[in-house]
């Protein structure tokens, strides 16, 4: 069966936790299709893991529109999301509908893009013509140069309160789903908790609706920094296929993430 928003909402709103992983090609989508992951992020992140990058910046919406376009092509049940690189959203609504457009043109079901309450306008104008979007807040890479790295997000009171405004205003505006990255647990537990909207942690312990992973951190493939929340699922899998089945079970459960992957 087609994953559907309303899919996402129902699996959130019946306690089932939702899967994603990110996906790049068309090989490994129908690999995380057929394993039963719900959804496939087309992520920024490909310009780390598959450019070696040193950041998610260089990423050009092209570059985003092509991979998406691929994962469109091996995907059968999942929804994809594409990311929406940095510099294709942030200027006006006006240009973010016209990339946004280019990625679900390319085969994407919704696009993520970065930022608070201050993209809820952005949010809105893309929701109005169509174009579901998940909002991505918390730790958000395209502003490793403001944050001076990967940091934990929301660890003062005062941020974790920014963030939790941040999270009602952009469900105010129409996400469809709101992941958090890099912020301690309990936060994204009380934001989960009062949201309408289903919520995706990465980083953001287990009382979320669901979990992300970058494919070649879970794989133990991405030769760069570990990063706390990571688990790599090869060695007691074997097999790639295996990796990615024991993900989704983890998730399922709720044995994934450990307290070991949170903050
Ligand atoms: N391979 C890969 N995996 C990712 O999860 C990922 C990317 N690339 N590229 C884009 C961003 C960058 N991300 C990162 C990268 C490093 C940390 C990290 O090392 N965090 C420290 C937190 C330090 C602290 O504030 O205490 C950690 O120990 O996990 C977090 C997120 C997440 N995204
Ligand atoms: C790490 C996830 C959330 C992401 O945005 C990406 O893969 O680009
Ligand atoms: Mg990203």
């Amino acid at each position: 069966m087609k994953i559907t928003v309303q899919t996402l909402m129902k699996l959130a709103q019946e306690g089932q936790k939702i899967t994603m992983l990110t996906c790049y090609d068309a090989s490994f989508a129908a690999t995380l299709d057929e394993a039963g992951v719900e959804t496939l992020l087309v992520g920024d992140s490909l310009g780390m893991v598959m450019q070696g990058a040193d950041s998610t910046l260089p990423v050009t919406l092209e570059d985003m529109a092509y991979h998406v376009r691929c994962v469109a092509r091996g995907a059968r049940n999942a929804l994809i999301i594409g990311d929406m690189p940095f510099g294709s959203y942030q200027e006006s609504p006006q240009q973010a509908f016209a990339s946004a457009a280019k990625l679900m043109q390319a085969g994407a079901h919704m696009v993520k893009l970065e930022g608070g309450a201050f993209m809820a306008d952005t949010t809105r104008f893309l929701v109005e013509r169509g174009i579901p979007v998940c909002s991505h807040i918390g730790l958000t890479p395209q502003y490793v140069n403001t944050f001076g790295g990967y940091r934990v997000q929301g660890k003062s009171e005062d941020d974790a309160a920014r963030i939790r405004a941040d999270a009602r205003a952009l469900a105010d505006a129409g996400a469809s789903m709101v992941l958090m990255e890099c912020v301690p647990a309990a936060l994204a537990g009380a934001i989960t908790a009062e949201l309408p909207v289903p919520t995706i942690g990465i980083g953001a312990g287990p009382e979320v609706s669901g979990q992300v992973l970058v494919i070649y951190d879970m794989l133990g493939v991405y030769p760069g920094k570990k990063a706390r929340f990571v688990k790599n699922f090869m060695p007691e899998a074997g097999s790639i296929a295996g990796a990615v089945k024991a993900y989704v079970h983890a998730v399922k459960n709720g044995s994934f993430p450990a307290a070991e992957h949170c903050f």
